[in-house]
């Protein structure tokens, strides 16, 4: 991707909620830039809207009103097939929990998304085994998600989310479920793998150990992306 062309541009977001009757301003006129190669952390105490801001950023959810902008590719105006292939080649997402596919083997959980998104099975296969390899898995290619540990199966998960070569890789606790020392070992592997890749991340956390790794911190406050 063009250097100068930023991973995403979010402007102006606004998002509220009904709740009990109530109106919930979750975003209000929320600005965000991430260039490309720049690895950002995404803190706020709970309910601060982290999550509702990553659904919008991953063109899961529409914004009441503001822009979001993928890869340069402005995406208000797109109807829900762009937004749709935007997402399959832009945009990789990782959870808290892992959310593999349990009668597939780890290596076939990230040969899936390739092949839809029109790569041949070899290929497919090789870029697999490749960031299993990466993480330390190769041995682990053909096991199911029920045979492996914790930590194992949220490196898989981030192998798939990876699968496609995104441009923005968007984790919501990414190491949430994990114990405090597994947590470090996955993260410093999805941070080494997103560098390795020339990808750019926006990464949802409470751990303040983690955000300060990122290039970058940004909080969210009454609903405003601030700068710390
Ligand atoms: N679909 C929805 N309907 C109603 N309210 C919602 C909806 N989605 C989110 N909210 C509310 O919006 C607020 C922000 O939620 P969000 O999950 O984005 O926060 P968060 O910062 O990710 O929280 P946490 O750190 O606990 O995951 C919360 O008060 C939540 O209840």
């Amino acid at each position: 991707m063009n250097k100068s062309v930023p991973a995403l541009i979010l402007t102006g977001v606004c998002r509220s909620f009904e709740q009990g009757g109530a109106r919930l301003d979750v975003l209000v006129d929320a600005g965000l830039t991430i260039a490309t190669g720049e690895i950002v952390a995404l803190v706020g105490p709970s309910g601060a809207g982290k999550s509702t801001l990553l659904q919008i950023a991953g063109l899961l959810e529409r914004p009441d009103s503001g822009d979001v902008a993928v890869a340069g590719q402005a995406c208000s105006g797109l109807n829900d097939d762009r937004r749709t292939a935007l997402r399959k080649v832009h945009l990789g997402f990782v959870y808290q929990y892992h959310h593999l596919l349990p009668e597939f083997s780890a290596a076939e959980n990230i040969i899936l998304p390739q092949m839809i998104n029109g790569r041949s099975r070899k290929q497919a296969r090789e870029r697999a085994l490749h960031l299993l390899g990466s993480m330390g898995l190769a041995k682990r290619a053909d096991h199911r998600p029920g045979q492996l540990s914790g930590g194992e199966q949220q490196r898989v998960a981030i192998c798939r989310a990876l699968a496609n070569a995104p441009k923005l890789l968007l984790a919501d606790e990414p190491t949430g479920n994990l114990d405090p020392q597994t947590s470090d070992g996955v993260f410093a592997e999805l941070m080494r793998l997103v560098r390795e890749e020339g990808l750019s991340a926006l990464i949802a956390t409470h751990n303040p150990d983690l955000a300060a790794r990122m290039d970058r911190r940004v909080t969210l406050r009454q609903g405003k992306v601030v700068t710390l």
